[in-house]
This record gives C-alpha cells, sequence and structure tokens, in this order.
C-alpha cells in the first residue's frame, strides 16, 4: 500500500553487477521498512555519489531490462500528484497497465519442529504456506504472529511479477532450394511424410510455422516434424506472439468519406493548429448523428501522414464495438485497443506495441491517456462531458486535463467531442479559452427525430400497464409491423428494486449497506448493487412474519417479461450489467442487434451513447425522472444529456425516427428542452441557475470525505476538519456540511463529507495537503480520508 511516509524518494544501494542494467523508469524491487519487506518501487534517479549517512539498503531485483516511465511520465507523474492530491507512486501505478503493477503475497515459513500440533496441522507436513488475511482466521493470525515473536516461524514477502510475454514454439525453415532437392534425393521411397514437407517448404521458402499450424495445412504430426528438426531442415525456436484483442472484429476495409462542409471545417481548423504546432484545444459541439466521428477520423489520417501518432479517448469502450470498428477498418495494423474489456495480458501486449511504436493510433477508455505514444500529434475525446472520465479511486484524475497537460508536452491540439458538451466545457468555448467547432446538421439532411412526452401521472389509472403508455404500445407494435427496430431504455437493472411488507411496512435492506435490496428473477435472489450481497427471496415478511409482501419499482427484467408477454413474436435483447458481465457479451449483443437479428434493445443508459444503426426508428424512454430525484446539483444536465443521446439513436439513416419519454415530470425545464433538442437554450437556463446557485462552472469545488467502521469516528473527524478549514478560507469561499452521504453507510463503512465551493483560495491547498499528510497516522484506526478535486457526483 502506498503511504506519505513512502511518497518521496528512498535512496539504495545498485551492485555493481546491475549498474549497466539499471536506468530511470524502471521498475525495481527493494527491502522496505524495519522488517525488510520487499516491494515495487520506481527509479526516479540515479547518483554516481550519495551523501546519505547511515547505511544503505540494496536494489534486490531489476524487473525489467528497459524503462517502463519515460521523461514524459514521470514529469506528468509529479504534476497529477500535487494536482489531485495523490501519492506520486499511485500516480506512476496508474500509467502503466495493470500485469506491471506489483502483487504481493506473503508466506510463512516453519524455522523448527518445535512447534504447537495445531501449528503443525496449519503447515500440515509442508515447510511454508501462504499467508491470505482473507482465508486464515483471525486466531489462526494471531497464533501464527505470536510464534513470529517466539521465532517459530518467519513471514516473508514476495513480489509477483505478472508482466510477461506470451511465448509461443515455432518451426522455421533452414533450408535452400538446392538442399531440398538433394534431401530429397536422399528420402527413402515411402518417406511420404517428409517428402509432403519438403515440398512444402520449397513452395514456402524461409516460412516459420507452429506445430498446430503445420498440422492444419499439410496434416503433419510432431512425430515428423522432431525429425525434420533432428535433419537440421527446420530451426524450432520460442517466439514471441501478441494476444490480439481484435480477432473477434468484423473488420472490412473502409475509405474516407466526402466531407460535408461542415465536417470540412472542423478538419480544416483542428490541422491547421496541429501544424503549427498549437496545443489549442477545441470543442466540438455537432448534433447527434452530424458525423463527428468522420471528422476525428479524417483528422487521425492527415496526423499519420504527418509522421505524428494520435491518441482517442471513447467512453467505456467496450460498450460500443462500432466505434472500435470504425476506427480499425480505417486504420487497421497501425491500431491499438486499450479498455477494461481486454484480459490483463492483452492490455499488456496492446502497451508494449504502442511503447516500441508498433501503433500509432490508440482508441481506449479512460487510463488509454496514459498511452505511451512518442509524438503524438493530436488528442480526441469523444463524448466528452461523459463522468467516466474521471476516475473515482486515486488518483482522482479526469482524463480531460490529462489530455491537455500532453498536449502541452507534445505540442499538439486536443479535440473535445459531444452533441450535449459538459457545461464545463461550453462555458469555457464562450469565453474563448477553448475553439468552438458547430455542427448543427445531420449527415443526410435528416431532421433530428420527433420527440413526445406523455405524462405518466394521467396513464395510470386508466391502465393496468404501469410500465407502458397508451402511445409507447401503440409505437412499439408499428414499429414492429413495419419491421424497423426499437431501442427502449430503463435506467435500473434487475426485476424490481425493492420489497416492502404491506402489513408491517418493513423493508427489506442490506446488511453491510443503507440501501434496500433488488428483486433479481435470473439468480432468484436479493441482491444489494452496492456491496454485492445476495439473499434469498424471503417467502414471508422477516418482521411479523406476514404473508402479504409487494415489490416495488420496476427494472429491466421486469419490463423484458412484460414485454414478451405483450408482444410475444418480437425478439428482445437485454442489455444491462447483468447481461454483459462476461467477456465479449457487449459486443454480441450489439452486433447481433446491428444485424437485425433482434427487433428490440433493451437496456440501461449503457445504450444511450454512439449505436448508430439505420433500421431504428422508435426510442423510448420508460421513464425519464430516475436522475431528476437526486439530490446532486447535476442533475438536470445529466439527465438532459442522456435523453439527447438516448433520442439520437432514432432516425439516423434514411428512415424517419420518433421518440417517446414517459416522465412524472413533463414541465421540467430538462425534459422539455431534450424535447427541442435545444442544447444551446439548456445551456442559458442551466448557467443562470449554476450563477445563482453559486455552483459550477462560476465556482470550483473540492469535496473531503471520512469513512469509517464506526459513524462516530467518521462524523467526529469531518466537524473537526470543518472547525479547521475555515480558518484557511476567506469569506468568499462556501462550505457546505458536514454531512453524512446520500448513502451514508456502503459495505459496513460510514461516510460523512463537505463541500467546499470557492473562486481563488490559495491557502486552502496548503491545508489539503496537511490533512493528506495527516491522514496516515489516522488510517490505522480504521479511519479514511479522501480528497477529490471537481467531484462529479454530489450526493
Ligand atoms: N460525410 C459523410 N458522408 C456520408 N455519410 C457520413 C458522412 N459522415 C458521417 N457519415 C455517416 O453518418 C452517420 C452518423 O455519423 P456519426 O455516427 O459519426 O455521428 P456522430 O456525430 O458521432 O453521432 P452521435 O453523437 O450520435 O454518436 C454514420 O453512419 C456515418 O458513417
Ligand atoms: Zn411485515
Ligand atoms: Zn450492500
Amino acid at each position: 500500500m502506498p503511504t506519505m511516509q513512502t511518497d518521496k524518494p528512498f535512496t539504495y544501494k545498485v551492485d555493481e553487477h546491475l549498474t549497466d542494467q539499471l536506468g530511470v523508469g524502471m521498475r525495481v524491487v527493494v527491502p522496505f521498512g524495519k522488517g525488510n519487506r520487499l516491494i515495487q518501487g520506481f527509479v526516479t534517479r540515479i547518483f554516481e555519489q550519495t551523501d546519505y549517512q547511515g547505511e544503505l539498503k540494496k536494489v534486490a531485483a531489476v524487473l525489467e531490462l528497459a524503462p517502463v516511465l519515460n521523461d514524459e511520465s514521470l514529469q506528468l507523474a509529479e504534476w497529477m500528484a500535487r494536482e489531485t492530491f495523490s501519492f506520486r507512486i499511485s500516480c506512476m501505478q496508474a500509467m502503466l497497465p495493470s500485469a506491471m503493477r506489483a502483487q504481493y503475497q506473503k508466506k510463512v515459513v516453519l524455522l523448527t519442529d518445535q512447534v504447537s500440533e495445531e501449528l503443525k496441522a496449519f503447515f500440515a507436513d509442508k515447510s511454508e504456506q501462504i499467508f491470505d488475511e482473507q482465508k486464515i482466521s483471525t486466531n489462526m493470525q494471531g497464533k501464527l504472529l505470536k510464534a513470529r515473536r517466539q521465532k517459530q516461524v518467519e513471514i516473508k514477502y514476495l513480489v509477483k511479477n505478472k508482466a510477461r510475454a506470451k511465448k509461443i514454439m515455432m518451426f522455421q525453415s533452414k533450408l535452400t532450394e538446392e538442399i531440398i532437392e538433394e534431401e530429397k534425393s536422399k528420402l527413402r521411397v515411402n518417406a511420404n511424410k517428409l517428402r509432403k514437407l519438403l515440398s512444402f517448404l520449397r513452395t514456402h521458402p524461409k516460412i516459420a510455422l507452429t506445430q498446430a499450424q503445420f498440422e492444419k495445412k499439410i496434416g503433419l504430426t510432431a512425430g515428423v516434424l522432431r525429425a525434420a528438426e533432428k535433419k537440421g531442415w527446420l530451426l524450432r525456436q520460442e517466439s514471441e506472439q501478441y494476444r490480439d484483442p481484435r480477432k473477434n472484429l468484423m473488420v472490412g476495409q473502409t475509405i474516407p468519406k466526402n466531407l460535408t462542409s461542415q465536417q470540412r471545417e472542423a478538419v480544416e481548423a483542428v490541422l491547421a493548429e496541429a501544424t503549427k504546432k498549437h496545443s489549442t484545444t477545441f470543442l466540438l459541439q455537432g448534433v447527434t448523428g452530424s458525423g463527428k466521428t468522420e471528422v476525428y477520423l479524417q483528422v487521425i489520417a492527415k496526423v499519420l501522414a504527418a509522421g505524428k501518432a494520435a491518441l482517442m479517448l471513447v467512453p467505456e469502450i467496450s460498450l460500443t464495438p462500432q466505434m472500435v470498428e470504425r476506427v480499425t477498418s480505417r486504420f487497421g495494423e497501425k491500431v491499438a485497443l486499450l479498455h477494461s474489456g481486454l484480459s490483463s495480458g492483452e492490455k499488456f501486449d496492446e502497451w508494449r506495441r504502442i511503447e516500441k511504436g508498433e501503433a500509432q493510433v490508440v482508441v481506449g477508455a479512460r487510463s488509454a491517456i496514459f498511452a505511451p505514444l512518442k509524438k503524438l500529434g493530436i488528442i480526441i475525446i469523444d463524448e466528452e462531458h461523459e463522468t467516466s472520465y474521471k476516475q473515482d479511486n486515486m488518483p482522482r484524475y479526469h482524463a480531460r486535463d490529462v489530455a491537455k497537460w500532453r498536449a502541452e508536452y507534445h505540442h499538439c491540439p486536443v479535440l473535445l467531442g459531444s452533441a450535449t458538451p459538459s457545461l464545463e466545457s461550453r462555458a469555457r468555448a464562450q469565453k474563448g479559452v477553448y475553439r468552438w467547432l458547430h455542427m448543427d446538421a445531420r449527415i443526410n439532411q435528416q431532421p433530428l427525430p420527433k420527440v413526445k412526452i406523455v405524462d405518466m401521472r394521467e396513464e395510470v389509472p386508466q391502465s393496468k400497464n404501469i410500465n407502458f403508455s397508451e402511445a409507447l404500445l401503440r409505437g412499439i407494435k408499428q414499429t414492429l409491423e413495419r419491421h424497423e427496430q426499437i431501442i427502449l431504455m430503463l435506467n435500473r437493472r434487475g426485476y424490481s428494486s425493492f420489497m416492502m411488507c404491506r402489513d408491517c411496512g418493513f423493508v427489506l435492506k442490506c446488511p453491510n449497506c443503507d440501501i434496500s435490496l433488488t428483486l433479481h428473477m435470473d439468480t432468484h435472489s436479493m441482491k444489494c448493487h452496492y456491496c454485492g450481497h445476495e439473499e434469498a427471496i424471503p417467502q414471508v415478511c422477516p418482521s411479523c412474519k406476514g404473508r402479504h409482501i409487494r415489490y416495488y419499482g420496476t427494472g429491466t427484467q421486469q419490463v423484458e417479461v412484460e414485454l414478451q408477454k405483450l408482444f410475444s413474436t418480437a425478439r428482445i435483447l437485454r442489455m444491462d450489467v447483468d447481461t454483459t458481465r462476461r467477456k465479449g457479451a457487449h459486443t454480441r449483443i450489439l452486433n447481433k442487434f446491428g444485424q437485425h437479428e433482434a427487433d428490440i434493445l433493451l437496456g440501461t443508459q449503457m445504450i444511450a451513447k454512439g449505436l448508430d444503426y439505420p433500421d431504428v426508428t422508435l426510442v423510448g424512454v420508460l421513464n425519464a425522472d430516475t436522475a431528476l430525484g437526486m439530490t446532486d446539483f447535476r442533475a438536470s444536465e445529466k439527465t438532459f444529456q442522456l435523453l439527447t443521446q438516448v433520442s439520437g439513436r432514432a432516425g439516423r439513416a434514411t428512415k424517419k425516427g420518433q421518440v417517446i419519454i414517459q416522465t412524472y415530470n413533463p414541465h421540467h425545464y430538462a425534459i422539455q428542452l431534450a424535447k427541442e433538442q435545444n442544447y444551446e437554450k439548456f445551456f442559458r437556463k442551466e448557467m443562470s441557475i449554476r450563477h445563482q446557485g453559486a455552483y459550477p462552472p462560476y465556482y470550483y469545488t473540492i469535496q473531503i470525505v471520512a469513512s469509517s467502521p464506526e459513524e462516530s469516528l467518521a462524523a467526529k473527524k469531518m466537524y473537526q476538519i470543518y472547525a479547521e478549514i475555515r480558518k484557511y478560507l476567506s469569506n468568499q469561499a462556501v462550505i457546505l456540511g458536514p454531512t453524512p452521504q446520500a448513502v451514508a453507510r456502503i459495505n459496513n463503512r460510514y461516510f460523512y463529507q463537505l463541500i467546499v465551493k470557492y473562486k481563488k483560495e490559495k491557502q486552502l491547498f496548503v491545508y489539503l495537503d496537511k490533512i493528506l499528510y495527516e491522514s496516515q497516522k489516522d488510517e490505522r484506526k480504521g479511519l479514511k480520508i479522501m480528497i477529490n478535486r471537481e467531484p462529479l457526483n454530489f450526493v
């Protein structure tokens, strides 16, 4: 675990035999602390001499042959640690693929036979055992620690390096044409297999194949290959093979499209700045279906032609296989992918292809912003308003800020794109900090789809069907009859969101969190969406033993069942966290829908973005109000963005699209303006509300959270911080709180927070550094302090 005491460089001695090998930016294993346990660290400087007085410890091992962090990444880590109140080591680790992060393992080693029967049983005839705190009982742990004090056992720390290249065996031909003829003449008459091999090698000089490939191609078994190796025909050698995440994609080849005049203007504006090596930030605001992706692709093509590299971020990329396909079908082998859907081996290999300069276009989710491209010519962030670009654990960076830092380092532009920019970005464009590019027309001169708002307060009494309005049912029916496709969004997974006893009012809650359990029909259980707790569905009320249990709050599973009842022949696909847990599941569902093997795609907000299917002519939102209920000041912005994005999925090609939004708040401005799809009007309205409430983008915000298994400890700490922080603030700053968080307890920890809104407070940062430093001591008591600059979730 990184701690503040370790957030400074330590000096180590380097043995002679390592001096040639060692370089700045490499990972090393070093002994640390009193127990000299081994940990992974990074070399940040190398000295010929040191004036350190005490005795230096030695570097135990060097983990690789070449540095994994370069000059740029070391500087970036330094900046990020300061900006986001993080430890430097966390920043360095965040930049590397997970396979390169150290895995620690503890082992207990038996030192003598003179131990208790209980310990003997624990070791079970072995001299060592893995020390796993999760698996060994606390009682046993105590005994082991006591035995350690009595020098009966010893605890060893191991650093496991999982960063490994995948190796395969290849057989390479060593023969020239003359030798093949000569060898052939020497063969016995019945040596058919060997003759076959020689013929093959003659037509394929210098070929190298695996045994499996030889078997598949010409039906030769391992025995023949071994014989050929003995004769000196083939050379058997290990060679490295990249794990390729693109192998399941359906990739064709596409050529650049003829740009519309708006697209051309955007491309030219960005390229002009790229040529001048200006690190200008652009905001490309283009309505849904205006062809932003084509703009990105053509900018990338020009950047590559100038011998530079391109970095493109998309939100949770595994959700949009379509986007990956669009980029790979244009740039092929040059593309590297980095996202959470890849295995850690695949990520590691992609990372190294980038590092070695073998891939010049990187497409990835948030952490791909650290891709080790050396000559960056453009950084693109698609759907720049997405909150997933901010990491919510340490280091709490926003990819947009890192993009701007890297762009300055490389002297290249940043291109932010969205149909519904974040208020922050749009406001910067207004002030001229960003350059504003605008595309207000859809491709094919299609109008934006017509949006109808249905007031559910009037629907419910007449209809026995509470989830679907008359209008939406009619819409679905007609669309199915026309053999067109439908996207339905409901932002709640599971079957029902809570159960309540009608006799006594009891609500079944999670034992670890302050939140009700959700009914899941696929697993026949009640689940907590925060900590993963799962239990059986109660038959009677756990409180009064009554039998009148009711379920409330519709989730996607329930709608799927209802929908199938209503439209028995419709082919329905459901896409939510539960159906996409398995690797590649997103891609499979979307490909199926894309090939029109299903009529209805039903899902949570993960279906709102980026999908571009020509047959989709109806989009339905079952409940537009889920986000509005939040106490977050960004609730309206999030609702407007989500509704506009999902509406944009309809009528993108030649067929007209329509959208039906069901709501209990039909007159709310976020819903009304989403109906008009009028971003500009929404922007002005929301800005004036933010101005009145003194919220971002008019103010900066910092969130401080204290959490502990003991509620009083977390609360006390927060009030203490509250009392102190005021001394560091001018009277221009506003403090909200301290308050418990909206879900006050998660996984048996209590959360208290306060938020500072400010414009310019130099002293604040001095104090925050102090909190971060002091939080070390509290951590031993189980108290954790977290500092979050510009939090995106405000509850
Ligand atoms: N110049 C062009 N000529 C013809 N077709 C185009 C052109 N540019 C883009 N398209 C097509 O128009 C469709 C919409 O483009 P695209 O998906 O890039 O829009 P977008 O602005 O990214 O939309 P969204 O924000 O909704 O994801 C795509 O099918 C794309 O292939
Ligand atoms: Zn009851
Ligand atoms: Zn829980």
